[in-house]
């Protein structure tokens, strides 16, 4: 089965909760991601004060990404890291220990071996990608739907697929073996609207 991850877009309008409301209500949406890179320690907290209560009170796990100290305090679910936040962080297995119990989820770009050291090193999930193309951000690498193939094959430890994913090319991947499809613009950048933009995953994901 493969489930809905939703990433916060890049900037935050006003009404942002109620959109983000409105988007899990028209789910299944299994994990929302905070992904602010451009904001200040304080709109951090607030955008997760306001968002965090959106996403747990129906149930969908509310992780923030970059930041385990910072999801760690706030009562997120857990945080997501790249390899360069892992590094800011002190490495996974520190990191692992700061998150305790919470989820850890682990960028590996488009390698095996990233993603074997992460899995040994207790992540609760192993993104690759860019799978296609997109506008949200440049991508250190391009991944092959193979990868998924393979992991899920060989590993219990749920992978996350990511970049340019939209309803229209999900299919491969669901067919691969992705647990999760993470997606910003096919969502908030949908013309009819972020529900609209969930509705239509729902037939690629069933
Ligand atoms: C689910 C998921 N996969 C990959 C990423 C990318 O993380 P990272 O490489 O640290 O890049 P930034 O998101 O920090 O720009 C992600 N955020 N979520
Ligand atoms: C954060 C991130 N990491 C690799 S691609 C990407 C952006 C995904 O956004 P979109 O779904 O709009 O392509
Ligand atoms: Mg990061």
């Amino acid at each position: 089965m493969t489930e809905l991850y939703l990433i916060t877009p890049p900037r935050l309008g006003p009404d942002f909760a109620d959109a983000l409301a409105a988007a899990l209500d028209a789910g299944p949406v299994a994990c929302v991601q905070l992904r602010l890179k451009e904001a200040g320690a304080d709109e951090m907290r607030r955008a997760i004060d306001a968002l965090r209560p959106v996403a747990q009170s129906r149930g969908v796990a509310f992780l923030l990404n970059d930041d385990p100290r910072l999801a760690v305090e706030t009562g997120c679910d857990g945080a997501h890291l790249g390899q360069d936040d892992l590094a800011a962080h002190g490495g996974l297995a520190r990191v692992r220990r700061v998150l305790d119990g919470l989820s850890l989820g682990i960028t590996c770009h488009d390698s095996r071996h990233l993603a074997m050291e992460a899995a040994e090193q207790g992540a609760d999930y192993v993104a690759f990608g860019a799978f296609y193309p997109t506008g949200t951000k440049e991508p250190k690498a391009r991944a092959d739907v193979e990868i998924l193939r393979w992991w899920s094959e060989l590993m219990e430890v749920p992978c996350v697929a990511i970049g340019g994913i939209t309803p229209g090319n999900a299919a491969p991947l669901v067919e691969a073996g992705a647990d999760f499809l993470a997606v910003v613009g096919a969502v908030w950048q949908h013309p009819d609207g972020p529900a609209a933009g969930v509705r239509a995953f729902r037939a690629e994901l069933a």
